[in-house]
């Protein structure tokens, strides 16, 4: 057993009201003894919920994450959220490039890459998202698919402390599918092996989750392989009876 501490992080997408503190206040609930167990909980609402809910996770073990962020820490960019603006309002992550932000907004690994160095200059934990899609893994290219975003979005800056990889296949998101046992296995220790030729004694700290179709009946198989220090959970992580049930899978590793 690897020395990482899990994370469990929901991604909430453009989901969510006030009237879903309620949630998150059943999530606190129930997070104490999975906390205990050493599992570091996340949830990444849209940008609108941040302030409220980091007030209301102050003092409890939850954290709260933003969803995307600008490479820029201020300026005339009408509508961007700077890494700061994320802090500033109580965020201790970000989740970058975002397969839904690759395909919505045209992010490329460049871009990816320069949102997480906005995110280190703000002193943000980056959660940096990789998959192929359907059609790159049926020509037998997810690998190589997964080894080059993760060569061109990670920046040279990444450490243990401050990096997170999510492997997410397009294909499994959203879809009830996920990848067998076997094929989370292979890129995982792929995606460990990049991290250690380039990163060194640093790839060691460097938690790998995985995402697409995490629920509760999927997560302690999923969460119980080799190389997956947890898990970024989208539709799921919505209830908290679900992301509590994802978490103590995890927890009960
Ligand atoms: O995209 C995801 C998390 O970022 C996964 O979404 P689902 O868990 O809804 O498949």
């Amino acid at each position: 057993m690897s020395t990482r501490r899990p994370l469990i992080a929901g991604n909430w997408k453009m989901n969510g009201l006030a009237a879903s503190a309620a949630e998150v206040e059943r999530m606190i609930g129930g997070a104490g003894p999975i906390a205990s167990a050493g599992v570091d909980l996340l949830i990444c609402p849209p940008a609108t919920l941040i302030a409220r809910l980091a007030a209301l996770t102050t003092g409890s073990p939850i954290a709260i994450g933003g969803q995307d962020c600008d490479p820029r820490p201020n300026g005339a960019h009408t509508g961007d959220i700077a890494a700061e603006m994320l802090v500033d309002a109580g965020a201790a992550a970000v989740i970058l490039g975002h397969s839904e932000r690759r395909a919505d907004h045209g992010e490329t690994d460049a871009v990816v890459r320069a949102k997480a160095e906005g995110a280190h200059r703000a002193g943000l934990l980056r959660i940096v998202c990789v998959g192929e899609t359907q059609a790159e893994r049926d020509a037998g290219q997810a690998v190589s698919v997964v080894a080059r975003q993760l060569a061109e979005s990670v920046p040279d800056t990444a450490t243990g402390a401050d990096l997170v990889i999510a492997y997410e296949p397009v294909w499994a998101i959203g879809t009830g599918l996920t990848p067998t046992p076997e094929d989370i296995v292979e890129i995982h220790a792929a995606m460990r092996g990049l991290l250690r030729t380039r990163f060194g004694a640093e790839a060691e700290g460097m938690r790998l989750l995985y995402g697409g179709s995490v629920k509760p009946d999927n997560a302690a198989v999923i969460l119980n392989l080799p190389d997956v220090d947890g898990a970024l959970v989208g539709g799921a992580s919505l209830k908290a009876t679900d992301f509590l049930a994802i978490a103590g899978a995890c927890a009960g590793r």
